[in-house]
């Protein structure tokens, strides 16, 4: 029944309510602590009075928590139980501070992040050896058969050691994530689970099971005096060390150009940053560490990206992708989502990043596909080996920042966001027409909640908090996840069968158009059949953009010879853009895209059931019909309208895809055209939306179903003259 506490205890500010709380847990305390019996992990700093006992005295089931000021609490465990973070609850810890002394939350709590996963039989202890002395929080995990000692500062995660020889061999990692504040998302028995195994992922061939007995989570990391320098402190030398540095080169700059002409401060940043790397003062210099770097906590703000070098955090001065090479293969160790690029946040917790490459506002001359090599190999790579990447936000910030002296009026900076896993990535058209990847980030579970203020996460927007009601609404079907978004209220969009072909009338004989003979692509060329029904083009340019509307456009077909990539295919390979159906104003669902759409671009097919008019009996809102007679000459003539039940209807009701959910406008940005390609029937060709101007990112999707250029008409044409969402009836704007 004792609070047992080493070195300054005597002196600590644990208050008397929390010794009392403490001590109610004490049952099981080992009071064989003895000076005289010290196995110090290093020199002892004066004022630490460090006590570490030595092995055979360790106490069972005691955690040695350490306080801000240095002082340690040592607190019993249950014998059989796991440590629980609310054992450390009353730990005294009101003030920190860390690298960048800017935003932390309260490190209540905190401090017993390191400890959850302890397996009961080890013991946790501070240490105040010299090199820890200077970080802040720093305590050890230690194992009683004196063979494995884990060490971290409990806002980094840990840094591992062994015990060799009776002397403690420091191999710090920074492999691990932090663990959750109590107050938000409690460390349990699935999140050790679930970080041990990302380490056995990230370190699988280096685990050292035999020297630390059964205890997988205890392993050795490469670059170990590297990662040993990782600390707080140390980066915070850094960081003192380049600001003075950078605000020297400036003040100089600046004293020459005597206020007349311009320079630039990003080529300071990296001449100071240079003149550190040669003083060997930067942190995480060969940019190996994978996943968390010692030192730097979710929420830290660094004010450029040169800091972001200097602390090792991300090294490209530029560069959005880092990677480095781990066993022969690419890995990406962090990404930088500047606002710059066509970067989306599907939520706080998720990132559509774009890849890199083939960007000409970016160092490419012309815009080109981008290619899966460098940062986008590497993000791949880290999807396939289960390796989380750290992610560093830019943010818009009213802070400004009095470095130097003075005010630098900076209108950003950079925020440490955590770890993410990537779990997906594709090819879409970007913003320049060619094909770019884009990768869905998730960010790993138990991290502490980012804090940051207002976040320029796009380039249009700020952070968007969207309630996504429904991750994909195509369950899987489509490429690329079509989310629901609804900020209006908490409803879902109507609930229907998601198809991703068209299901034709039973009766009716689809016979296959004879294709191609094209061995490679097709051309213009009047060898190309295809080309020939098209009026002697292939209707799509380079980019897979369409050039102009037609009565009809025949895409190569499952008989061409020609391979899937060829130019002529494009409407047929579905849905590119990350597209999204969103709850509007007018509380009814409609389509729009978090990406920008290039003119001509494909958006994807109007799908459903195909049916004879005269089946039709009724036509919903999710019904089409083809009312064009130059297409369906079984219509009659215009002037005397045709109704659904001369020809076919196509019905989503029951069964459709995301294109249900289009509405319909006066002054349009889509236009829908009518496509063959594994049929040759004219009467019911493939309704397929292109985007008839570029259209920005998030603005609403819009089709004109009023028949207006002989085309797809809906059920409620003459409605939509009277009641239009879009009020009254606009001249169509002119197609690109
Ligand atoms: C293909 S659905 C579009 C999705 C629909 N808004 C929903 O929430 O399911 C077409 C139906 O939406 C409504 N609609 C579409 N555009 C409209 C508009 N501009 N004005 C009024 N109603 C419209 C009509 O009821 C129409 O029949």
């Amino acid at each position: 029944m004792e609070v047992m506490t080493m070195g300054q205890y005597e002196k600590s500010s644990v208050s008397e309510l929390q010794r009392k709380r403490l001590h109610e847990h004490s049952g099981c305390l080992d009071h064989s602590f003895k000076r005289s019996k010290v196995e110090a992990l290093g020199p002892v700093p004066q004022n630490s009075g460090a006590l570490v006992p030595q092995a055979s005295e360790w106490p069972s089931n005691v955690v040695v928590a350490r306080s801000q000021n240095f002082q340690e609490v040592i607190m019993p465990l249950k014998p059989s139980r796991k440590f629980s973070l609310s054992d450390l609850e009353t730990v005294n810890t009101s003030s920190c501070h860390g690298p960048v002394s800017t935003n932390y939350p309260s490190p209540k709590t905190r401090i017993g992040q390191l400890y959850p996963g302890c397996p009961t039989q080890s013991h946790v202890l501070s240490s105040n050896s010299e090199d820890l002395a200077h970080e802040n929080f720093v305590s050890e995990v230690v194992q009683k058969n004196d063979k494995c000692i884990t060490s971290g500062n409990p806002y980094n995660g840990y840094a591992i050691g062994r015990k060799s020889q009776g002397k403690t061999v420091r191999e710090d990692s920074s492999l691990l994530q932090a663990y959750p504040r109590k107050d938000e998302t409690m460390a349990s028995e699935q999140n050790l689970t679930r970080v041990n195994s990302i380490i056995i992922g990230l370190e699988a061939s280096k685990q050292v099971k035999d020297d630390c007995g059964k205890h997988d989570h205890v392993l050795a990391a490469e670059g170990s005096s590297d990662l040993n320098i990782c600390s707080a402190t140390k980066i915070t030398e850094a960081l003192n060390q380049f600001r003075k540095i950078s605000g020297k080169l400036l003040r100089e700059r600046k004293e020459k150009l005597e206020g007349k002409g311009k320079f630039s401060v990003q080529k300071i940043h990296v001449k100071a940053a240079m003149l550190l790397k040669e003083k060997r003062r930067l942190v995480n210099a060969d940019g190996k560490v994978i996943g968390a770097v010692p030192g730097i906590e979710i929420g830290d703000r660094f004010q450029s990206r040169a800091e972001l070098v200097i602390v090792g955090l991300h090294l490209p001065f530029t560069g959005g992708i880092a990677y480095t090479t781990k066993d022969q293969t690419l890995i990406a160790t962090s990404v930088v989502e500047s606002g710059q690029y066509a970067n989306e946040r599907r939520s706080s917790d998720v990132l559509f990043y774009l890849g890199q490459g083939g960007n000409p506002a970016f160092g490419d001359k012309k815009p080109k596909d981008q290619e899966l090599v460098r940062g986008n190999l590497a993000l791949k790579n880290n999807m396939v080996a289960r390796i989380p990447v750290r992610v560093i936000r830019r943010c818009k910030t009213s802070l400004i920042f009095k470095t130097l002296g003075e005010n630098s009026g900076k209108k950003s900076e950079f925020i440490y966001d955590g770890l993410y896993f990537v779990t997906k990535f594709w090819q879409e058209r970007g913003e320049y027409g060619k094909l770019v990847f884009k990768f869905e980030l998730n960010r790993m579970a138990g991290q502490p909640k980012l804090f940051m203020g207002t976040v320029g996460s796009s380039r249009t927007s700020e952070v968007r908090h969207d309630h996504i009601v429904l991750d994909d609404i195509s369950w899987g079907k489509e490429k690329i996840p079509l989310r629901a978004v609804n900020d209006v209220d908490y409803e879902k969009p109507p609930l229907f069968t998601y198809i991703t072909k068209m299901i034709y009338p039973n009766l009716h004989d689809l016979s296959m158009p004879r294709g191609c003979q094209c061995i490679e692509e097709c051309s213009g060329l009047e060898r190309c059949s295809c080309a020939v029904k098209n009026g002697g083009e292939i209707p799509f340019d380079d980019n897979g953009l369409i050039c102009s509307q037609k009565p009809i456009v025949y895409e190569c077909g499952p008989s061409c010879k020609c391979p899937p990539s060829c130019k002529n295919r494009v409407s047929q390979h579905g849905v590119r853009f990350q597209l999204e159906v969103f709850k509007t104003e007018s509380s009814e669902w409609g389509v729009r895209s978090r990406n920008i759409i290039p003119a001509g671009g494909f958006v994807g097919e109007f799908i459903g059931k195909m049916l004879r008019g005269m089946e039709a009996k009724e036509l919903t809102r999710y019904s089409l019909f083809f009312n064009d007679i130059h297409v369906n000459p079984t219509l009659k003539s215009s002037s005397s309208p045709a109704t659904h039940e001369d020809g076919f209807v196509i019905d989503a009701a029951q069964s459709g895809n995301l294109a249900r959910f289009i509405n319909h406008s006066w002054s349009p940005n889509l236009y829908a055209q009518y496509v063959l390609y594994d049929h040759e029937d004219t009467r019911m060709p493939h309704i397929m939306l292109f985007a008839a101007k570029k259209i920005p990112p998030l603005q609403e999707l819009t089709c004109d179903y009023s028949n207006k250029d002989n085309q797809v008409c809906d059920a409620y044409r003459d409605i939509h003259k009277e009641s239009c969402y879009y009020g009254v009836r606009a001249r169509r704007e002119a197609l690109c």
